[in-house]
């Protein structure tokens, strides 16, 4: 798929947000291997350390529906940089999508970086990480 199509998706999943406290809205769209795309928002909450970020959103959305194998993920919002994603999408993005998926972070001025899930969290805690050390 082509990447400006997704980042528009992404664009779309933004106008969803629901961000009444840092009113900072991001969107991300997350391509699955047979052309699907899931759209995540950031949700934010009173209690403010249950707010969600956008990209945990969508890959939230994709797996509640079935879906387990991604090409892509986009990510924006309106920064000077392509938005970062914070630590904890980092990790769970790596733990739920392939070490070598491309991701695409961009702002709403188009800029895009983009990199890979293993440069977006280089020597992730990984699930074959809990068998120890001398199985
Ligand atoms: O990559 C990011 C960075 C931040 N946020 C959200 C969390 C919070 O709702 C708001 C401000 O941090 O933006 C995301 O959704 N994704
Ligand atoms: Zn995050």
């Amino acid at each position: 798929m082509n990447i400006e199509l997704l980042m528009n998706e992404a664009k779309s999943a933004r106008e969803k947000a629901y961000v009444p406290y840092s009113k900072f809205k991001v969107g991300a769209a997350l391509l699955t291997e047979d052309g699907k795309i899931h759209h995540g928002c950031n949700i934010e909450n009173a209690a403010y350390s249950m707010c969600n970020c956008a990209e945990r959103t969508a890959l939230f959305k994709a797996y509640a529906e079935g879906d387990r194998k991604f090409s892509a993920l986009a990510v924006v919002a309106d920064t000077k940089r392509p938005v970062p994603p914070c630590g904890a999408c980092r990790q769970v993005i790596a733990e739920l999508c392939s070490q070598d998926m491309k991701v695409y972070l961009t702002n709403l001025k188009g800029d895009v970086q983009e990199l890979t899930v293993a440069a977006l969290l280089p020597d992730a805690f990984l699930p074959e990480d809990l068998n120890g050390e001398s199985n």
